[in-house]
């Protein structure tokens, strides 16, 4: 096993007064709050409300904002405790991501986030077969078992990368993959700025095998499956705009690095544009999950074909295709709750402002050359598909993104 440290959580006391209601002598319907240090006694309705104004006025304090802590080197953060994630940042900016950059390593992060995370299932831990997973680094500390699930069919290969980094800073690795998760997708143009919240212990159990949804897999078993983690079609619609940073390396290895949209490395609405469109050819051999794109050199996953066309998300979908700010909210939402699953919230320090500011970008989304909205498969029946531009030129193979 490696020898990773727990994160030290700052200690955590609960101020309970030593006082307690009891009935008052009959006829009074009233009960008496009591407290052990003082002769006082008062109706609860009383204590109640007093309680409730220094529990008002205490929070109103706790709530102003901090003074900030520095760092070092100009950086400051609210919790102290923070301070210690910008050596792992820089670290995987310049080691792990080439430069802070939005290529395979950080989609690969972003897609290690969703495969940790969730590993977790409520009928299962129901029936007392799976308690506890979700965003708990099994997938780092499990590797060699969870990477031989054929959803996670290829992700050794950053297990791999990703391990050195977390053993290095001593963090555990759920912390490191929704830490390494969160730099990746702000290092996309337009992209996301995740909440960041550290302190997971380091004490995961392996996942078992079949809660990672597959490209194979129909509309209805994904939904069930998502919904037995907590998520809607809405909220899967929503983190899959994960999709728009993002490529297939082994559905089909012959055609690998093709991406999901024709702009991989901008967290952009093209993924929502290009999805609607009829497919027309296959980019790789047509198997394991594969259907056919619009456009030369694009991938497209079956799953995200079903999804897309299916009464429960259609309109969802494509209320994204022309609405960045939405697209980032909605994933920033999604996020947040998936990224601690299976956690105690209240036990983790937020450490967000360590995450880098993404590179602001206004897109306009567009059809790619020679399409329009005479290509367009629609789905959704309550309103119409976003008028468009289409981009100038002839038609472009979209080129694969390689290492
Ligand atoms: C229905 C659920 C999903 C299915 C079936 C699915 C399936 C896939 C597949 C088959 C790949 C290609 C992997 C490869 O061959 O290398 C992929 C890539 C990716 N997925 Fe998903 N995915 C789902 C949901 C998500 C979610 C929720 C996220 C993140 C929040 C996500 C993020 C990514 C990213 C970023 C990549 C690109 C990885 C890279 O370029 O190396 N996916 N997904
Ligand atoms: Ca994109």
């Amino acid at each position: 096993m490696f020898n990773v440290q727990r994160y030290k959580n700052s200690s955590r006391t609960t101020n309970k007064p030593q006082c307690s209601c009891i009935p008052a002598p009959a006829p009074s319907p009233l009960h008496l709050f009591i407290c052990s240090s003082s002769s006082t006694t008062i109706t609860c309705d009383m204590a109640f409300k007093t309680l409730i104004t220094l529990a008002s006025l205490a929070t109103a304090v706790f709530a102003a904002p901090s003074p900030l802590v520095s760092c070092g080197g100009g950086r400051s953060v609210q919790n102290a405790a923070c301070c210690a994630w910008f050596p792992v940042l820089d670290d995987i900016q310049a080691n792990l991501f080439s430069g802070a950059q939005c290529m395979e390593e950080a989609h690969e992060a972003i897609r290690l986030t969703f495969h940790d995370a969730i590993g977790f299932s409520m009928a299962l831990t129901q029936e007392g077969k799976f308690g506890g997973g979700g965003a708990d680094g099994s997938i780092l500390a499990f590797s060699d078992i969870e990477t031989s699930f054929a959803a996670n069919f290829g992700l050794d290969f950053t297990t791999e990368a990703f391990i050195p980094f977390a053993v290095a800073h001593q963090v555990s690795f759920g912390d490191f993959v929704q830490f390494a998760g969160a730099v990746g997708a702000s290092n996309c143009l337009g992209g996301p700025r995740l909440q960041f919240l550290a302190g997971r212990p380091n004490n995961s159990q392996p996942s078992p095998d079949g809660l990672v949804p597959e490209p194979t897999d129909s509309a209805d078993k994904i939904f069930a499956r998502m919904q037995d983690a907590g998520f809607s079609p809405t909220e899967l619609v929503h983190l899959l705009s994960a999709h728009s940073v993002a490529a297939q390396y082994e559905v089909d290895t012959d055609v690998a690095g093709s991406p999901f949209d024709s702009t991989p490395s901008s967290f952009d609405t093209q993924f929502f544009v290009e999805s609607l469109l009829k497919g027309t050819a296959f980019v790789g051999n047509g198997q394991g999950g594969e259907s056919m794109s619009p456009i030369p050199g694009e991938f497209r996953l079956s799953s995200d074909l079903v999804i897309s066309r299916d009464q429960r998300a259609a309109c969802e979908w494509q209320s994204l295709v022309n609405d960045h700010q939405t697209m980032v909210n909605n994933f920033e939402a999604a996020m947040m709750k998936m990224a601690t699953l299976g956690q105690t919230v209240s036990e983790l320090v937020d450490c967000s402002d360590v995450i880098p500011v993404p590179a602001s970008a206004k897109f306009t989304a567009t059809f790619p050359p020679s399409k329009s909205i005479n290509d367009v498969d629609s789905a959704c029946s309550s309103f119409p598909f976003p008028s468009l531009g289409t981009q100038p030129g002839p038609v472009t193979s979209v080129l694969p993104i390689t290492a």
